[in-house]
């Protein structure tokens, strides 16, 4: 391992004259791993018990903590109370706000999304009536996006395993499209020394052909006038301001600028060809990663799916089921495989859409398995922002929490109590998952995917 920074990177960074590459190669000298996360404001949580240092200026609910907290025992992680996430990447709660995107619900592709930083950012900060549908194409990486979206808790979320290429199915279908593309890394080298020795101008180039490719055969998804935020943790031109000139020259888009206040140490740029804003983060200058981001609007006129192709057969879930664990208020239920989903009404035949042309993992939220007359709660459920709070339930103690997410036994947390049946655990008033309690017996429901192994 070597912390020496490659002289091509440093080089095209010196290019800059404004640029501090002094400060830029001192700051990497140390690895140095920044600990922030952003809370999950559907979900009730006192931000005091976490150690703050400070708010993160271009994030509502981000913070800086000031020291790294083990997150996989703290309970609340698990019920999606907060997100770990780099703080420069949450600039986009900025962007999404000064755009005011976050006023009017809108329909919303996060074509690269595991496992999931930017999907749960943008289903908190765009308007609650809004769709999303948060993409990832490798089919290993769609878990972790579909826990990290299931414990954030909204029913409005679709979660698709596609290559980027199947959204040319759905011309002009979505007024947002976030693309936060693979690229070189360079970004993270001041966290992690060991990404160093793999960067090389070869790779930045093979990423950015990815790049384009990915763009390429997507963007005819975005509407007439709706925003592509195009982002990067790579400092390569070639990957960040040369992708945006390219976008503008081929495909009819334009560079959007927004204020942003200069305290907060953000860089902004200009392409070489159409002088495109673009908002960069240097860890020498800020307290985030390297990070590139850039918004463009679509002129060019798009072709719009027709929503009249859509077929609608005959609906044959039990509506009515999903009421007694859940408030169904502007919800619909279907069935996938036995199971039972609730999904916004307002966007049934959009969903219907989605699945007409798109390999679904996820869709609303999944309430349980239907057996017979019975359903059998699924864990998603419990941590669903519609389950009704009625619903009878134990309060855990720290540590009967963590003996929950090990999949213990349960029996001593519940020993004085009546409870029988489906009870949800709670702790610190938020839901953990499903304890089913039974004469001589309590069934712990955590799922293996959720359990904690090894601490
Ligand atoms: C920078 S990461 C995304 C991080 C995510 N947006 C977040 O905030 O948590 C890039 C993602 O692109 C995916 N990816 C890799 N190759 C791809 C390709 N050819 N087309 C689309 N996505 C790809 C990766 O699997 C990865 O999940």
């Amino acid at each position: 391992m070597s912390n020496r920074l490659p002289n091509d990177l440093i080089n095209s960074l010196k290019g800059n004259p404004s640029f501090d590459y002094e400060a830029f190669v001192a700051v990497h000298d140390v690895e140095e791993r920044t600990t922030s996360i952003r809370f999950n404001p559907s979900k009730n949580i006192n931000i005091n018990d976490y150690n703050i240092e400070r708010e993160i200026p271009w994030c509502i609910n981000g913070y800086y903590l000031k020291e790294r907290p083990v997150f996989t025992l703290d309970p609340l992680f698990h019920s999606g109370c907060y997100y770990s996430q780099e703080a420069s990447s949450m600039f986009i709660d900025h962007v999404l706000r000064e755009l005011k995107l976050n006023l009017t619900p809108i329909r919303a592709l996060d074509l690269c999304a595991a496992p999931g930083g930017k999907s749960t950012l943008l289903n908190s900060t765009l308007h609650k009536d809004s769709l999303l549908v948060a993409n990832e194409i490798i089919k290993t990486r769609v878990n972790i996006l579909t826990q990290n979206l299931v414990r954030w808790g909204n029913s409005n979320v679709v979660i698709s395993n596609n290559d980027p290429s199947a959204f040319s199915r759905l011309p002009g279908f979505f007024d947002l499209m976030v693309v936060d593309a693979p690229c070189s890394g360079s970004g993270m080298f001041h966290k992690d020394h060991s990404a160093i020795d793999e960067w090389s101008l070869a790779n930045v180039k093979l990423c950015r052909e990815r790049q384009q490719r990915i763009l390429s055969q997507s963007l005819s998804a975005l509407k007439t006038g709706g925003y592509l935020l195009y982002s990067t943790c790579s400092y390569s031109k070639e990957e960040n301001e040369d992708i945006v000139d390219w976008l503008i020259d081929d495909f009819g888009m334009e560079s959007v600028s927004l204020s942003i206040d200069d305290s907060w140490g953000i860089t902004v740029t200009e392409s070489e060809k159409n002088d495109a804003v673009g908002f960069r983060f240097y860890p020498h200058i800020l307290k985030g990663e390297g990070f590139f981001l850039s918004i463009l609007r679509k002129k060019a006129d798009q072709d719009t799916f027709s929503m009249k192709r859509v077929k609608r057969e005959k609906n044959t879930a039990p509506q009515d089921l999903a009421q007694d664990w859940i408030n169904t208020e502007n919800h619909y239920s279907f069935t996938h495989s036995n199971f039972l989903h609730i999904f916004p009404k307002m966007y049934e035949v959009d969903f219907l859409a989605l699945q007409s042309v798109l390999y679904l993992k996820n869709a609303g939220t999944e309430i349980g398995e239907l057996k017979g007359k019975d359903l059998i709660p699924s864990h998603d459920l419990a941590l669903s922002n519609l389950v009704r709070k009625d619903l009878q339930h134990l309060d855990l103690e720290l540590d009967q929490a963590q003996n929950y997410l090990r999949k213990e036994n349960m029996s001593t947390a519940i020993n004085s109590s009546n409870l029988r049946g489906w009870v949800v655990v709670r702790y610190k008033d938020v839901n953990l998952g499903w304890i089913k309690a039974m004469d001589n017996r309590i069934n712990n429901y955590c799922p293996k995917e959720v359990r904690i192994w090894n601490l």
